[in-house]
C-alpha cells in the first residue's frame, strides 16, 4: 500500500465521504463496529446487491499533475468503463478541516458489468495516484461494508478488514468551501504566479503569460483619478455602459481580462480550475498594471475585475443552492492584500428572463460556463450571492432593466456621489 493511503488510514473513521447524485449530496462515514444505524441512502439504491467501487484521487506534492489527473481521470473513466456503469462525482473530507478534501468518482455497477469495472480500477491503481474501495452488502446482508484495495494484489486488503458505512449528518458548509482558498481563489499575486510557474513544464503557453506579468505587483502609479468596476453577469449591460460612461466622462477603458491575455483565454479556459483560475487570477494584477498607468490621466473604467474572478471561481467550487456558499463574511470573500483597490464597483443585477431576451438579440456565441448560467438556474444565483459577499471594497448593485440611458444617468450619480467627479 502506498505512504499515502496509509496516511489517510489513521483517519479513515474520522473522514465523512459525500457522493453527488443529480447534483445532490448525500454522505456517509465508515465505522468498525456497527451499531444498528441505518444503511446511508446512496445505498440503499442500489438494487439486486450490486457492487459500488469508489476512485478518491489523493493529493501528491505536486498540485498542478493531481489536477490535472483529477480532469483526465473522468475522461478515462467516461470512455473506458461499460456505459451502463453510472458515474458521480465523489469527494472525502475531515469536518472543518482546511485542505482535508480528496476528491473523486464513485461508480455503481451491477453483476454483468463488475468484471469490466475490477479490471480497469485494478489497473488504475497499479499506475495512478488513486485509492479504490468497493462497497458490497455485508455477511447478514442487512449492512454495507467499505473494503480498501491493495495496490499490489489488487485485491481486498487484510488490513483494512471491512468497514461498515453508516449515514453520515451534512456538514455546515459544503465539503468544497474547505480546499477553495488558493486552489480556487488566490489571494496574492505570489499564489497565483506560483501555479502558473509549475505550469511552465506541462502548459508551454504559461511561459507565454508569465512573461506578460509586471515586474512590480504594486500599482506602479496610485491612480489620481476615480477607478470604476463594472460587474454582472453577462449580458447584463456592462459593455453598453462601459462604452457609455468612457465617452461621458473621457475616461480609459480596460477590460478584463486584459487585451494581452486574449491569445491564451481558450487554451486555458480547458484547464482544471486551479490552472484556469491563476490564469484570471494573474490577469487582474495586469489590470491593475495598466489601471496604475492610464489612472495618472484619465478616470479609468474596467470591464469585470477581482470580483468576476472570485465569484465564478466560488459559485463553480461549490454546487446545490445558495445555502452552500461559505457564510457571509468568511474569510473566502475578501479581497487580495495586494491588488489595487477600484474607487467604486458597480454590480449590474438583470431579471433571468429579461437577461435571457438579451443574449438572444445579441445572438453571440456563448463560453461554456455562460451555458450553464443559462441553465442551472443556482449556478447563477450562487454567482450573484458571491458578488454580494465580496468585501474591500463590495460592489453597489444597480438594476440594469431601464433603458440603457437611465442605467447611465444612475451610475453617473453613484459615481459623482463616491468620486466626486
Ligand atoms: N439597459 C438596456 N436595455 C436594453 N437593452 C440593453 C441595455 N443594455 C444593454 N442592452 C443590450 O443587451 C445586450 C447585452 O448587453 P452588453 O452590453 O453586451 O452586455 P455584457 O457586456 O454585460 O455582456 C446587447 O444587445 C445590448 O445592446
Ligand atoms: N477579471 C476577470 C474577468 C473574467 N473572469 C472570468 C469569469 C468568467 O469565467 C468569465 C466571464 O467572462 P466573459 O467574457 O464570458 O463575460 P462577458 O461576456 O464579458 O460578460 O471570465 C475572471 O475570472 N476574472
Amino acid at each position: 500500500m502506498s505512504k499515502h493511503a496509509m496516511s489517510l488510514l489513521p483517519r479513515w473513521c474520522s473522514r465523512v465521504f459525500s457522493v453527488e447524485l443529480n447534483g445532490a449530496p448525500f454522505y456517509f462515514a465508515v465505522k468498525e463496529k456497527h451499531l444498528g444505524e441505518d444503511v446511508p441512502r446512496v445505498f440503499r439504491e442500489v438494487q439486486n446487491r450490486d457492487k459500488c467501487y469508489s476512485v478518491l484521487v489523493y493529493c501528491s506534492r505536486d498540485r498542478i499533475k493531481t489536477a490535472k489527473f483529477y480532469g483526465e481521470l473522468k475522461d478515462k473513466l467516461l470512455r473506458d468503463l461499460p456505459p451502463e456503469c453510472r458515474l458521480s462525482p465523489m469527494s472525502s473530507f475531515l469536518p472543518k478541516v482546511r485542505d482535508s478534501l480528496v476528491k473523486g468518482y464513485f461508480l455503481k455497477g451491477n453483476s454483468d458489468t463488475s468484471s469490466p469495472i475490477e479490471r480497469l480500477l485494478s489497473d488504475l491503481i497499479q499506475h495512478d495516484p488513486v485509492l479504490v474501495c468497493s462497497y458490497s452488502p455485508a455477511e447478514d446482508g442487512q449492512q454495507w461494508t467499505q473494503h480498501m484495495w491493495s495496490e499490489t494484489a489488487s485485491q481486498v486488503m487484510d488490513v483494512a478488514k471491512g468497514y461498515y458505512v453508516v449515514p453520515s449528518e451534512a456538514p455546515e458548509y459544503h465539503p468544497s468551501t474547505l480546499n477553495i482558498i488558493n486552489s480556487d481563489v488566490f489571494y496574492s499575486f505570489d499564489e497565483a504566479y506560483d501555479v502558473m510557474k509549475k505550469c511552465g513544464d506541462i502548459i508551454p503557453e504559461a511561459k507565454a503569460v508569465l512573461e506578460l506579468l509586471p515586474s512590480r505587483v504594486e500599482a506602479r502609479n496610485k491612480p489620481d483619478f476615480p477607478v470604476i468596476v463594472i460587474e454582472g453577469l453577462d449580458a447584463t449591460g456592462k459593455t453598453t455602459l462601459t462604452e457609455s460612461l468612457k465617452d461621458t466622462l473621457g475616461a480609459t477603458l480596460l477590460p478584463s481580462p486584459p487585451e494581452c491575455l486574449s491569445p491564451w483565454r481558450a487554451r486555458f479556459d480547458q484547464e482544471p480550475p486551479l490552472i484556469r483560475r491563476a490564469f484570471y487570477a494573474l490577469g487582474n494584477y495586469i489590470s491593475a498594471d495598466q489601471i496604475g498607468l492610464k489612472g495618472v490621466k484619465t478616470p479609468v473604467i474596467v470591464d469585470r475585475f477581482w470580483h468576476s474572478t472570485a465569484a465564478y471561481a466560488i459559485a463553480t467550487a461549490v454546487s446545490g443552492p445558495v445555502c452552500n456558499l461559505p457564510g457571509e463574511g468568511s474569510e473566502v470573500y475578501c479581497w487580495p492584500s495586494d491588488l489595487f483597490q477600484p474607487s467604486l464597483v458597480v454590480l449590474l443585477t438583470l431579471d433571468p428572463e429579461e437577461r435571457k431576451r438579451r443574449l438572444r438579440n445579441r445572438g453571440q456565441g456563448k463560453t461554456d460556463e455562460e451555458e450553464e448560467l443559462d441553465h442551472n438556474q443556482l449556478f447563477r444565483l450562487r454567482v450573484e450571492e458571491a458578488y454580494r459577499r465580496i468585501s474591500g471594497p463590495a460592489c453597489v448593485t444597480v438594476d440594469a432593466s431601464p433603458s440603457a440611458d437611465r442605467v447611465l444617468q444612475q451610475v453617473l450619480l453613484l459615481i459623482r456621489g463616491k468620486c466626486h467627479l
